[in-house]
């Protein structure tokens, strides 16, 4: 089986790695830059690397398009073009999904099949270098089919999308992008105005900068995110975001009028109403559906302590399912999330780290 990637960036990369050494199935890389054929090859990212769409979407079953929101239709008109193998499926990842399932579909694809997709999973970085197979494990991954989609194409794209450990969900374009606008594109743009607002502060004063902490770099992450590819998502998802844009003017004015008469009961309810729904998330990191056990430990801030400490863990045959450190402190030590698929693992890792003298918690 031969998969196309056009595009080996974040998404591209880590989907090609998802799919890299699986039995029967060769990956290829299509870039537009010759340079970037040099860098996916030399982090053995894809088998083969070309700057030729023609070639490399020659006899490829699967074509994933993985180039930023603003260039997928060129690239989806490009391809309907281009003599592909019958029965090819044409997938994409673009963040937002209304306009590209219109455009599929007055597209003449000539025996084969176009499925627009979204892995609900990435990062604040960018390029190849980012890309890991381990992005999309336990996210959930969209999938928007027509209502022409043969059931068994639908179920051999999913099928396929197993490799990346993602759950497959089928949604409709423009209630994915209803969705992803409010739970995606619009904390982004309040990430970003929220650093410009403090930002031009900081001009006048560097307290600002110097003072940052845990707050303010949690819920700015994602303001480092790429702009090319930001600026084709919310110029793409724009009507929703204007809507969602009003309301938030709305959310920010209730906020305002609080604070000037001084209701405390209002901030409490405020709070207390918020803190509830996202404690009903899923789980607490993106994209991760399923069960995790947590344990949270202080780390100190030396050399080696985390292969330390996963070394400890495995050689005891305690599985780690995730491992995070939680950049919330600065100037103290470090803390650490450790995540296991049960219970009994948890358990057994808690009391292997506390036998070290490690203060360990759980939190539930
Ligand atoms: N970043 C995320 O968190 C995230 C998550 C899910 C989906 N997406 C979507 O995935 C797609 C790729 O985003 P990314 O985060 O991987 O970005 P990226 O910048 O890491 O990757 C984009 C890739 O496309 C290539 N590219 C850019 N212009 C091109 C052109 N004209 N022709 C050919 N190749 C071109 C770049 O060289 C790069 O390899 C976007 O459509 C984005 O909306 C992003
Ligand atoms: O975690 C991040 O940094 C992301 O921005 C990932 C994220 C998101 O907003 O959750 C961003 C864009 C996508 O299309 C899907 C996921």
């Amino acid at each position: 089986m031969k998969i196309a990637v056009i595009g080996v960036g974040l998404i591209g990369g880590s989907l090609a790695l998802c799919f890299k050494g699986k039995p029967g199935i060769t990956v290829t890389g299509f870039a537009h830059q010759p340079q970037l054929i040099e860098d996916m090859l030399s982090r053995g990212v894809v088998d083969a690397a070309t700057l030729s769409l023609e070639e490399a979407v020659l006899d490829a079953d699967f074509i994933f398009v993985s180039v930023p929101v603003g260039k997928i239709e060129h690239y989806m008109e490009e391809l309907s073009c281009l003599p592909l193998k019958p029965g090819c499926i044409v997938s994409d990842v673009g963040s937002t999904k209304a306009s590209i399932a219109a455009f599929a579909a007055q597209l003449d694809w000539k025996g084969v099949y176009f499925i627009g997709g979204h892995p609900m999973a990435g990062s604040e970085r960018a390029g190849v270098a980012a890309a890991t197979a381990l992005l999309f494990e336990n996210a959930y991954y969209v999938l928007t089919p027509s209502e022409e989609t043969p059931e068994e194409v639908y179920n051999s794209l999913a099928t396929l999308l197993e490799h990346t450990r993602a759950q497959v969900v089928r949604v409709e374009p423009s209630a994915h992008d209803d969705i992803v606008g409010a739970i995606s594109h619009l904390p982004h743009i309040i990430a970003v105005a929220l650093v410009n607002q403090v930002r031009g502060l900081n001009e006048q004063n560097p307290l600002y900068q110097l003072l940052a902490a845990g707050g303010f770099r949690d819920i700015t992450r994602i303001a480092s995110s790429d702009p090319v590819v930001w600026r084709d998502i919310l110029l793409s998802n724009r009507d929703v975001l204007l809507n969602l844009l009003k309301e938030w003017d709305e959310q920010i004015t209730g906020f305002t009028r609080i604070l000037e008469d001084r209701d405390g009961l209002a901030i409490e309810q405020a709070f207390a109403g918020a803190g509830a729904f996202r404690s009903e998330l899923p789980e607490r990191r993106k994209g991760m559906i399923t069960q995790l056990y947590d344990l949270y430990m202080d780390v100190p801030d030396t050399p080696g302590i985390i292969g330390r400490i996963a070394t400890e863990l495995g050689s005891r045959g305690i599985n780690l399912s995730n491992m995070q450190i939680i950049e919330s402190r600065e100037d103290v030590p470090g803390i650490l999330r450790l995540s296991f698929r049960n219970e009994d693992m948890m358990e057994k890792a808690k009391a292997q780290l506390e036998s070290m003298n490690y203060n360990v918690s759980v939190v539930k």
